[in-house]
């Protein structure tokens, strides 16, 4: 956008400059210009009374379903969601169809994002052809075509003879390898956590070792490689405890919790809720709380939703067979808004795990407010209460535990660039 936009009096987040006190925003012709004084007028002005203005969040993992599955989700419905949930920028998962391990669907899938315009779309490169777990993709000329990092998520990186090329590859170039941790021969057949819950309800589970036990071998691993390993949506306790030992001990291991893993339990399955099943499940109150306590001991320093939009087709159809996954985005912040609402986190170090955090992982030029910096930024009213609809969702997934739940904390503009692309409860562009 060109011209001159203020947005005043907000209180201004922005972690990675260590900025956290009411001041005004001011941005020129897409970028910023200034935080507090600026010598100029503006053409436009926002009125951030008694909002927080922070850069625009970053969800690092999210599923658009483009190509292939555009039923579930496409590039536009996705990036309306993401706008709509205060969310700038957003890295995509390569288990579309095709899958995204050649140059050529990267390539697409960035070029359909800027023709939407909406936010930024970076895909994930597969590590395997066809995500089948035998064979490398080409990873450089990925990461040339726009990958930011790499992953078979939606599969693991199964046998440990690929994952360790993977990663001794990898770890040339400094790639970040993005592990789904799942030990199938353990979790073959199961739809929920495995436990007493799964017992009552006589439905399949997944033990947590099947987590866990993925998890340990890929940080010895990784320790050998030399390489920089990060955990897909971590929802166990066994699994924290170890990131936490192998960032002890220098290691390159990081790791994101999505917040469906901090907020809620297996308990959400009961009654058979197929909008609570998920890869991997809910947990126990006791994982729940190890998630909650690696975010605030920055063992977790990023938040990212694993928004996983499904068609109603596929999810009812009874806990078994219904597809894993939930959406996101939509309810990201709300969510996360309540690790401050009970003193896990302050306003600033959660932003940070939704902005710079992020953005350092992947070397995003993005989740800042510096001068000059791109003005991706979002605005949000902390104490607003809404209700989430189902039917009233952006995305075109409706796949939400939430609906019916009363949400804190409301986004009400969206800027993308220095462009509103959300604002009013609605999606602009
Ligand atoms: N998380 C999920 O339950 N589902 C994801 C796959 C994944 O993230 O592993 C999906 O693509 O639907
Ligand atoms: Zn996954
Ligand atoms: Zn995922």
């Amino acid at each position: 956008m060109s011209g001159t936009l203020l947005i005043k009096n907000g209180h201004l987040i922005d972690p990675a400059n260590g900025i956290d006190a009411t001041a005004d925003l001011w941005i020129r012709d897409g970028k910023v210009a200034a935080v507090g004084n600026y010598n100029g007028t503006a053409d436009e002005e926002i009125d951030a009374s008694g909002k927080i203005v922070c850069p625009g969040l970053i969800d690092m993992h999210v599923h658009l379903r483009e190509p292939g599955q555009e039923w579930k989700e496409d590039i536009e419905s996705g990036s309306r969601a993401a706008v709509a949930g205060g969310v700038t920028s957003i890295c995509c998962m390569p288990n579309t169809g095709p899958h995204i391990d050649h140059a050529g669907i990267a390539l697409q899938i960035i070029a359909r994002a800027r023709q939407v315009n909406l936010c930024n779309v970076h895909p994930i490169g597969a590590v395997t052809k066809n995500l089948d777990g035998k064979e490398l993709t080409e990873m450089r000329e990925l990461s040339r075509s726009g990958c930011v990092a790499f992953s078979d998520d939606g599969m693991p990186i199964w046998h440990a003879g690929v994952m360790r090329k993977a990663l001794e590859y990898a770890s040339s170039f400094d790639f970040l390898v993005i592990q789904h941790a799942e030990e199938k021969e353990l979790t073959a057949g199961g739809a929920i956590n495995e436990g007493w819950i799964s017992t009552q309800l006589g439905v399949s589970g997944m033990p947590v070792e099947g987590e866990d036990s993925m998890i340990a071998r890929d940080i010895m691993l990784t320790r050998r490689a030399d390489a920089r390993y990060h955990v897909a949506h971590i929802s166990s306790k066994g699994g924290v405890d170890m990131v936490r030992k192998a960032r002890a001990e220098g290691l390159k291991v990081t790791t994101e919790a999505a917040p469906h893993h901090f907020a809620l339990t297996e308990e959400e399955v009961l009654g058979y809720n197929v909008d609570a099943k998920m890869s991997p499940p809910l947990r126990t109150e006791e994982d729940r709380l190890a998630v909650i306590e690696g975010l605030r001991d920055g063992t977790i320093d990023v938040i990212a939703t694993d928004h996983a939009p499904h068609h109603e087709d596929d999810k009812r159809c009874g806990l078994s067979c219904a597809a894993f996954g939930i959406v996101g985005l939509e309810t990201m912040l709300p969510v996360s808004l309540d690790l401050v609402r009970a003193g896990v986190l302050s306003m600033s170090d959660l932003i940070a795990k939704m902005t710079c955090n992020p953005a350092q992982l992947l070397d995003l030029h993005a989740g800042v407010l510096s001068e000059g910096a791109e003005a991706d930024v979002t605005i949000f009213d902390p104490d607003a209460t809404w209700t989430v609809d189902r039917e009233a969702m952006v995305s075109k997934g409706k796949n939400t535990p939430w609906h019916g739940k009363q949400m804190t904390g409301q986004v009400t503009h969206t800027l993308k660039a220095g462009r509103i692309v959300f604002a009013e409860g609605e999606v602009r562009g």
